[in-house]
């Protein structure tokens, strides 16, 4: 248990409040959707998980802005940070520029980032386009995909890309190829509404 813990990565779920951090949370841990009504998380609560590849340590921070000097604290021991937005909510999705700020801020730079378009499955509530989620990205350099926390849509796929890339980082050869994140993102992913098992 020691050793699972001493290598443990750390990831933290970042974005505003009811974009799904903690749904995406549980249904990466238990794959269970948490249907019924939204209770915010208060200040920042924790989830391990053992994958295949290594074991995780997930915060889920809240996204509500009173709790915000709480989690700034956690920033500087995240490996990785999955930033949600939520496809259905417009402001969450402009709000991108700012935690993107703000991890700069706060995070280690070289803090592995992705942005997440979350709430995939929504399709009569959409309001941000896949493209424009893509086109975000790649203005900050950073991998994307949508996520479903309700479908499940791509949600093992981003703690695994994300999981896959930090261990790349400590265990890579000097001679060793980089590991292609968005590359191997686009070969996985899946997109809403596509029937591929
Ligand atoms: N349709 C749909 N609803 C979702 C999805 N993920 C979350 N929700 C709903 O969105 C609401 C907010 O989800 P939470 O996971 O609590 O949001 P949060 O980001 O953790 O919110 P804070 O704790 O306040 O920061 C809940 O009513 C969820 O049922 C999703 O993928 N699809």
């Amino acid at each position: 248990m020691y050793e699972i813990l001493s290598s443990i990565s750390s990831v933290m779920l970042v974005g505003d409040s009811g974009v799904g951090k903690t749904c995406l949370l549980v249904r990466f841990k238990d794959g269970a959707f948490l249907a019924g009504s939204f209770i915010s998380t208060v200040g920042i609560d924790f989830r391990n998980k053992v994958m295949s590849i290594d074991a995780v340590k997930i915060w889920d921070t809240a996204g509500q802005e009173r709790f915000r000097s709480v989690t700034h604290a956690y920033y500087r021991d995240a490996h990785a940070l999955l930033l949600l937005y939520d496809v259905t909510n417009k402001a969450s999705f402009d709000n991108i520029r700012a935690w993107l700020t703000e991890i700069h801020e706060y995070a280690q730079q070289d803090v592995v980032v992705m942005l997440l378009g979350n709430k995939a499955d929504s399709t009569h509530d959409r309001v941000v386009k896949r493209e424009e989620g893509e086109k975000l990205a790649k203005e900050f350099g950073v991998p994307f995909m949508e996520t479903s926390a309700k479908s499940g849509l791509n949600v093992e796929l981003a703690f695994t890309a994300v999981a896959k890339e930090l261990k790349h980082r400590t265990m890579k050869e000097p001679d060793e190829p980089k590991f292609q994140l968005q590359e191997y993102v686009n070969k996985e992913v899946r997109t809403a509404g596509c029937c591929r098992s």
